[in-house]
This record gives structure tokens, C-alpha cells and sequence, in this order.
């Protein structure tokens, strides 16, 4: 029996894993979940799943909901609750499921308290990358990815070797204004851009989804996951998002991971630790899809996508001003306090403002990056 934890269990990735655990209950058991405020969801996980310790970061939540738990589950509040739940003793594996950067610290405790790790937070890596990736070295730790497009990279590499990988082709929607010229782009609603046309999916991540932003998370992710660079990696438009991402080796092969887009894959294959189990829901039918289409990605009309690439080349603070601009302005995007254009501004801007400092440390990183979001909260309120 696999014991885990799962932080942000209440939202798309989080209710997803509890489907996959549903379906093998008797190789999973739920130690610990946690969420942010919606302490009614996380009062029927309990009542479902029984976990032993539960948390919430909103303490005001927590109250509502400490008078429904029974004796045997321990609740805690605020933010250090996920770091508690991902350090439990009797955790073995910890999905890291919480939307933002701040899955960066419970993430390095788990790693240090040698607990095996399923990534689904890309912004954890972006801000965090060399630590958590040094402090998986240093543990000789497991740490598995659960972005589709990783998943993918990391299951068409089974079975080659070091050296074999020439580069990375990540696969990206293109979202829903893949068509759209610029213009249009800058002054798309809401509604716009969290219709996205393939995956359904939490609101920060289709927005940066439509924006193009979401794929240059993924482009620094995979550089850590992977260890490349920019160079090696390819984002090419598809938008069927049946194709979850290639690798092409240096004799010219290619190898894809294909499938529906349905998240609980690459949820269950990495709470797995890589082993195969069925899976219900549906499967592709090649004749009904007809096409898999490709194209190049356009930086001029997506700028995020560009910024990342030079986040990543330039490292140390730049990723956190790039994650931590892009956390602020799509939250306000989402409250309409800003057109959408904007978010790539506000991002473009905090890097520009950046001064650069190599290999920081995790201090350093956690400081910056709340300098970066009062700087750019104070952007938005005086012009
Ligand atoms: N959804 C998807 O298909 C995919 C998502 N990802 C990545 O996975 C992560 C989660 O995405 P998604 O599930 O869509 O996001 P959602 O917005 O749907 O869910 C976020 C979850 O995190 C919780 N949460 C937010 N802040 C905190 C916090 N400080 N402490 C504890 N819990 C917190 C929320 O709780 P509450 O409900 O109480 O607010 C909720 O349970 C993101 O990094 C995203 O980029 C990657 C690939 C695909
Ligand atoms: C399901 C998943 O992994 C998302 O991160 C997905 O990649 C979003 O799709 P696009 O960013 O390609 O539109
Ligand atoms: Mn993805």
C-alpha cells in the first residue's frame, strides 16, 4: 500500500488523483489532504477518504470545518499546513497539486523528509528549480512528473539512453486564440481566455494556457526536469493535444506519447512510480480525429513564450520576477482589473527590472519573490 499526501486536493489535479485512487484503492491510501479555503469539498474528501491529518491554509475555513471532523483527524491551519501534510511520517509520497509558487517549500521538505514526490506545480520549478532538483540529488530522491507534457518527455524517453536525447518537442494547444491576431489578443475578456479548447483545467493555468505563458512555464520546467537547455527545447503548436510532447534523439528518431487529454494518466503513472494499471474513460479513436496537425509557435503575437526562453538563459532571480509577475497579473487579469495584453507587460517589466544574481538561495529566492509582487501590484494601482 502506497501512502500519500496530497496538497491542493481540491482542485482539477487534486479531485483527478482522488479519481485515480478511487480506482485503486487498494494500492493507495490518503494519509493527508490540503486546500486553500474550499472547506467544503475538502469536508466530503474526509468523509470519503478518511485521511489522518487534513489542512487548510485560510484559517477562517478551518474554523467552519473543525467542528464537523471526527476525533481521528487532525486539522491544522495556515500556511505552513502543506509543509506539515508533506513531511507526515507516515507519508511515502507527496502530489504536489497546489496552484502557485507556493509549493516550493513544502516541496523541498518533503524531498529532505525522503519523500517521493509527484510534481503537477510547474511554478515550483520555475522559481525553484536548481534547489529542488540539487535537493533530489542530494537524497537520491524520486521525483516524478505529472504536467502532460513531461509525463510525456519522460515516457518517450524510457528506454534510451544518457546522451541518446538531441532535443525537446513540447507540444502546446496554442489555446483558444491560437487564430487571433494581436490586437485581438490584447483585448480578449475572461470569458475568452478561459475557454480553452482542449483540457479543462483550473482558471490560472488556462489563462496562461491561452497567453502562451503556461508553455514557457514548461519550457523552464522541462530544462529542470530534463536538465537542457533552451536550445534543446522545441515548442511546436498542436492544437489536438493527442501528441503530449516528443523527443527527438541524434540518430533522428522521434518518439511521441499520444493519448486523450485527460490528466488522470499522468497522475496515476507517476503515484505509480512508472508502473502501468488500467485506467477507465476514454480512448483514441484514430479514424474519428482524422488530423493531427503541427505549426511553430509565434513569439511576436505570445511575447510570455519569448520572455521564458530569456528567463531561462539569463537564470538565477529572472524565472522567480518572470513566475512572480505572471502569479500577480493573471489574478488580477481574472479579477478584470487588467486587459489582457497587460499580463506580458507587467511580466516583461519586473524581469527588466531585474538585477542579475547567480545561484540563490532559497531565502533570496522566497524574498524576491515577494518583492517582485508588491512591485507589480503597485504597477497596476498607479497607472
Ligand atoms: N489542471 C490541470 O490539468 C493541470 C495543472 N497543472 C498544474 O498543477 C497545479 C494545480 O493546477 P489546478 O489543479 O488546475 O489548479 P486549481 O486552481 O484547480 O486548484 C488549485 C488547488 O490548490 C489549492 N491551493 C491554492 N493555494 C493553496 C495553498 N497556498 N495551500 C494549499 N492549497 C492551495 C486550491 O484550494 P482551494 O480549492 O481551497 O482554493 C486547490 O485545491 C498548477 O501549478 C498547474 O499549473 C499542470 C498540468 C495540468
Ligand atoms: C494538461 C496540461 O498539461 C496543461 O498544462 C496543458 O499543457 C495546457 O495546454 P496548453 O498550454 O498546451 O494549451
Ligand atoms: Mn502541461
Amino acid at each position: 500500500m502506497k501512502r500519500i499526501a496530497i496538497l491542493g486536493s481540491t482542485g482539477s489535479i487534486g479531485t483527478q488523483a482522488l479519481d485515480v485512487v478511487r480506482e485503486h484503492r487498494d494500492e493507495l491510501e490518503v494519509i493527508a489532504l490540503t486546500a486553500h479555503g474550499n472547506w467544503e469539498l475538502l469536508n466530503r474528501q474526509i468523509e470519503e477518504f478518511r485521511p489522518a491529518f487534513v489542512g487548510l491554509v485560510e484559517e477562517a475555513a478551518a474554523r467552519e470545518l473543525a467542528p464537523l471532523l471526527p476525533p481521528s483527524v487532525c486539522l491544522a491551519s495556515g500556511a505552513d499546513c502543506n509543509r506539515e501534510a508533506a513531511t507526515l511520517p507516515e507519508v511515502d509520497m507527496v502530489l504536489v497539486s497546489v496552484v502557485g509558487m507556493c509549493g516550493l517549500l513544502p516541496t523541498l521538505a518533503a524531498i529532505r523528509a525522503g519523500k517521493k514526490i509527484a510534481l503537477a506545480n510547474k511554478e515550483t520549478l520555475v522559481a525553484g528549480g536548481d534547489l529542488v532538483m540539487r535537493a533530489v540529488r542530494e537524497t537520491n530522491g524520486v521525483l516524478l512528473p505529472v504536467d502532460s507534457e513531461h509525463s510525456a518527455i519522460h515516457q518517450s524517453l524510457m528506454g534510451t539512453r544518457p546522451g541518446d536525447l538531441l532535443r525537446i518537442l513540447l507540444t502546446a494547444s496554442g489555446g483558444p486564440f491560437r487564430t487571433w491576431s494581436r490586437e485581438r489578443i490584447e483585448k480578449a475578456t475572461v470569458k475568452d481566455a478561459l475557454n480553452h479548447p482542449t483540457w479543462n483545467m483550473g482558471a490560472k493555468v488556462t489563462v496562461d494556457s491561452a497567453s502562451l505563458m503556461n508553455k514557457g512555464l514548461e519550457v523552464i520546467e522541462a530544462a529542470h526536469l530534463f536538465q537542457v537547455s533552451g536550445r534543446e527545447i522545441k515548442v511546436v503548436v498542436h492544437p489536438q493535444s493527442i501528441v503530449h510532447s516528443m523527443v527527438e534523439l541524434k540518430d533522428g528518431a522521434v518518439i511521441a506519447q499520444l493519448g486523450v487529454p485527460d490528466m488522470r494518466l499522468p497522475i496515476q503513472l507517476a503515484l505509480m512510480e512508472d508502473e502501468r494499471r488500467n485506467l477507465s474513460g476514454p480512448r483514441l479513436d484514430f479514424a474519428s480525429i482524422g488530423q493531427l496537425t503541427f505549426e511553430d509557435a509565434d513569439m511576436n503575437r505570445f511575447p510570455a513564450l519569448r520572455l521564458a526562453y530569456e528567463a531561462l538563459e539569463s537564470g538565477g532571480l529572472m524565472p522567480v520576477a518572470f513566475n512572480a509577475a505572471g502569479e500577480v497579473a493573471v489574478a488580477a487579469f481574472l479579477k478584470e482589473r487588467i486587459p489582457f495584453g497587460r499580463m506580458a507587460e507587467l511580466v516583461e517589466r519586473a524581469m527588466a527590472d531585474t538585477v542579475h544574481a547567480p545561484a540563490p538561495d532559497l531565502d533570496t529566492i522566497l524574498g524576491f519573490d515577494l518583492e517582485v509582487r508588491r512591485k507589480v501590484a503597485l504597477w497596476m494601482d498607479v497607472e
